[in-house]
């Protein structure tokens, strides 16, 4: 330990050590890392309730990588534009390095906090950590910032590979905490009663060895097909790296060069279209602070959506009738995720079928998904009720008993996660109201009793869905 003012290592969305520019930029000297949990200054964007259990061993993780690496991790909570000034003060730190943020309450924060620690002849250093391409350095040929994914894809790609990911420092130079901190525990991220993320464990290891190791078997297996298989919710074809992508436990360049290793050509380079799909939520979110809580397309502000708490209660339920839908819904509530394919089946069933707002969907998908973020998520759902930018026409509805059978034909998603319908045969899987009496009694199937009626009629949802998008004045 020495008595040298430190630099504040000031921790966030980069809960790791290797790829971390904040870490870089500060290890050179003594280190005091800092996480805050800062609950007021992101108000409703606060972290749900799967996202803190998340954040729990996240920070687990982090605070024992540090103190190994000889500079324990010091935790707080409270307003961050208070104690980081307070600290800095405290401490004698010049300068405090973070990793760049991109949610509208995050860069208010960031900036009061600028302010206050210039005020004081100090600095708040900014580093991109979470990007691949920072929103403002792309534009359109009109110098505009991008509203279509496919040009901005192509300008993200024409840029080639981002630079190679920056090792993890070797031994830290720690400092006395100059306050007493926060015990994990204290935090209260666990639920405790009931403990509904019970079976978390089973599907994830957060931290930034966990996203490693993902990242590892990823490349090394499951990559292989992946644009293939990646449609396919009863297959594990994905990376699942969102949760790590999210905290930052694992950097977009480093998953974006370990893909490199991927034998699969198309697969790598889809998989990399698929990173680029999240800068490219983060560049709309940066250039339109609203996106969460507006439509984008302004004329569809006065959708005329039908809120209905029994309806929102039968979709988070997994209880709408539609196998599929049910099946994700219940993966979400089981596993804290959702495969990508039935995020948009249950989302269009929602605010379409159901008329119900999409932001409704975005609040409860927010609340139980360990991937929770603020740009993907409003992005995505954004995409679905066809308010966004570069958004799916909303008269592209999906109907879900389709979508079941072309991408769960052999029923092993639904069946995971709706066991009430795993003896029906494959052909009344997804569609088990047209089963015969015979089919239901020997699967042990009784409708209405042992699983729902659809809540609604699909070709009645959708004729609703579209007289609904009608009543808009020009929207086409
Ligand atoms: C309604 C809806 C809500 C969503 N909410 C979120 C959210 O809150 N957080 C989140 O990370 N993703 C969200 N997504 C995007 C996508 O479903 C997840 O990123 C993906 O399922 C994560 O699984 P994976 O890591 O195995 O993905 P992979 O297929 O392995 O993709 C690799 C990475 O690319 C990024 N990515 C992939 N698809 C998208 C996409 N459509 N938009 C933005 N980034 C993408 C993710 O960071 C992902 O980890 C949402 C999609 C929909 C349709």
């Amino acid at each position: 330990m020495t008595e040298t003012p430190p630099t504040l290592l000031w921790l966030r969305h980069d809960l790791r050590l290797a790829d971390n520019p904040a870490l870089h930029a500060a290890a050179d000297g003594p280190v005091l890392p800092v996480y805050i949990l800062d609950d007021a200054a992101a108000g409703r964007w606060a972290p749900g309730g799967a996202h803190r259990w998340w954040l729990h061993h996240s920070l687990a993780a982090l605070a024992a990588a540090l103190e190994r690496a000889g500079a324990p991790l010091l935790l707080l909570r409270g307003e961050a534009a208070t104690l980081i000034p307070r600290l800095a003060a405290a401490t004698g730190a010049r300068t405090v390095q973070a990793g760049r943020l991109y949610a509208p309450w995050a860069r208010a924060r960031d900036e009061a906090v600028a302010k206050a620690l210039e005020a004081e002849g100090r600095t708040l250093a900014l580093h991109n950590s979470g990007l691949l391409v920072e929103p403002e350095r792309i534009r359109t040929q009109q110098g505009k910032p991008y509203a279509v994914y496919t040009p901005f894809s192509r300008a993200v790609m024409a840029l080639g590979d981002p630079p190679p990911p920056i090792p993890a420092p070797g031994r830290l130079k720690g400092v006395k905490h100059p306050c007493q901190g926060e015990k994990l525990a204290g935090l209260g991220l666990l639920p405790r009663q009931p403990d509904w993320a019970a079976a978390f464990p089973e599907y994830w290891t957060p931290g930034e060895d966990g996203a490693g190791a993902r990242l590892r078997d990823f490349v090394d297996g499951i990559a292989e097909g992946y644009d293939r298989a990646r449609d396919f919710p009863g297959e594990d074809g994905t990376s699942r790296l969102s949760p790590h992508l999210h905290w930052g436990e694992i950097s977009p360049r480093q998953a974006w060069h370990a893909a490199g290793g991927i034998g699969d050509t198309t697969a790598r380079q889809t998989f990399r279209k698929e990173l680029v799909w999240r800068e490219f939520a983060h560049h709309v979110l940066w250039h339109n602070p609203a996106l969460p809580e507006q439509p984008l397309r302004a004329e569809y502000a006065k959708f005329p959506y039908q809120p209905d708490p029994a309806l929102l209660r039968a979709w988070q339920r997994g209880q709408t009738g539609y196998p599929i839908v049910d099946a994700g819904m219940r993966q979400l509530w089981r596993h804290g995720w959702m495969h990508n394919r039935v995020r948009m089946i249950v989302g269009s069933l929602l605010v379409k079928h159901l008329l119900q707002p999409w932001w409704d969907g975005a609040a409860w998908f927010w609340d139980t998904l360990v991937d929770g973020d603020l740009a993907n998520n409003s992005l995505n759902w954004q995409w679905i009720a066809g308010s966004g930018v570069d958004a799916a026409p909303y008269f592209r509805i999906y109907n879900p008993i389709m979508q079941g059978e072309k991408f769960d034909a052999g029923g092993q998603y639904v069946r995971e996660f709706v066991p009430e319908l795993a003896k029906l045969p494959d052909r009344w899987l997804h569609r088990p109201w047209e089963a015969p009496a015979e089919v239901l009694r020997g699967a042990g199937v009784a409708l209405g009793r042992t699983y729902p009626n659809p809540v609604v009629d699909h070709e009645a949802g959708r004729a609703r869905a579209l007289a609904a998008l009608r009543s808009l004045k020009g929207v086409e």
